[in-house]
């Protein structure tokens, strides 16, 4: 991120933390360790859902104090495009099932005239964050990333939603909950996630929920030199 604010007070802005939300304990821990002790973050859990973590990031931002807020945890990744254990940035945060299904297909919000289901992340600090993860060693790629209430479970939800949104990335449950929170602080949203499972048929076993916990970690461990 940049730092220096166009009057000059870096370092005013600097005394501020970045927020960094997970939806479960095991990925807080996860971020916890790659952070390392660092006193310039603090994070929270925001539940599962966007509806969760909406409401559990407005609150943490309510007290002030930050200067951005980042989504982060495991996820599911679009086949061909981020493989298990990689590690996605966000160049856009999308609630890729908020809408209404037509007899013609899917209508966005947007197309509903009801407001964005795509936000945009600052794509330079993305970019600039996914080369630095490169650099250390992680399998990273940047693309946007799809909020869902419910988890794809199918072939032919993963196809639906890879047509809806060309170049996705990335499925989780919370970023654009803890985006939309961040937005309405004037706060820049980015969101992070290290996968541990294919977007298509579900299988729970086949998580590897462990090795993308290690990728998380990497990945903070990395962040909080640049952060
Ligand atoms: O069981 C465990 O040990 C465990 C440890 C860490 C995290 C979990 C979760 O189940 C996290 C749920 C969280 O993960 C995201 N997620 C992961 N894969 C997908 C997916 O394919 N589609 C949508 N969301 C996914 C999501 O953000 C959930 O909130 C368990």
């Amino acid at each position: 991120m940049n730092n220096e604010s166009n009057d000059g007070s870096r370092d005013a802005l600097l005394n501020e933390s970045i927020l960094i939300m997970t939806a479960v304990e095991a990925e807080r821990e996860a971020v916890l360790r790659g952070l390392n002790g660092s006193v310039r973050f603090d994070v929270h859990l925001a539940g599962v859902g966007p509806a969760s973590a909406a409401a559990l990031t407005a609150g943490q931002l309510a007290a002030g104090g930050y200067r951005a807020v980042i989504s982060a945890g495991i996820g599911g990744g679009f086949a061909g495009v981020a493989p298990v254990e990689s590690v996605v940035l966000a160049t856009s945060i999308i609630a890729a099932d908020l809408g209404a299904e037509t007899a013609e297909g899917f209508s966005s919000v947007d197309e509903l005239g009801f407001g964005s289901s795509r936000l945009p992340v600052d794509a330079a600090t993305a970019g600039r964050w996914a080369q630095l993860l490169a650099a250390g060693g992680l399998q990273v790629c940047a693309g946007p990333v799809l909020t869902v209430s419910t988890a794809t479970g199918t072939a032919a939800t993963a196809a639906a939603l890879a047509k809806r949104v060309p170049g996705a990335a990335a499925e989780a449950m919370e970023g654009y909950g803890v985006a939309m929170a961040a937005r309405s602080a004037g706060l820049p949203a980015f969101e992070v996630r290290a996968i541990s499972n294919a977007v298509g048929p579900r299988n729970r076993a086949e998580w590897r929920i462990k090795e993308a916990l290690q990728s998380l970690e990497a990945a903070f461990k990395i962040l909080t030199e640049v952060l």
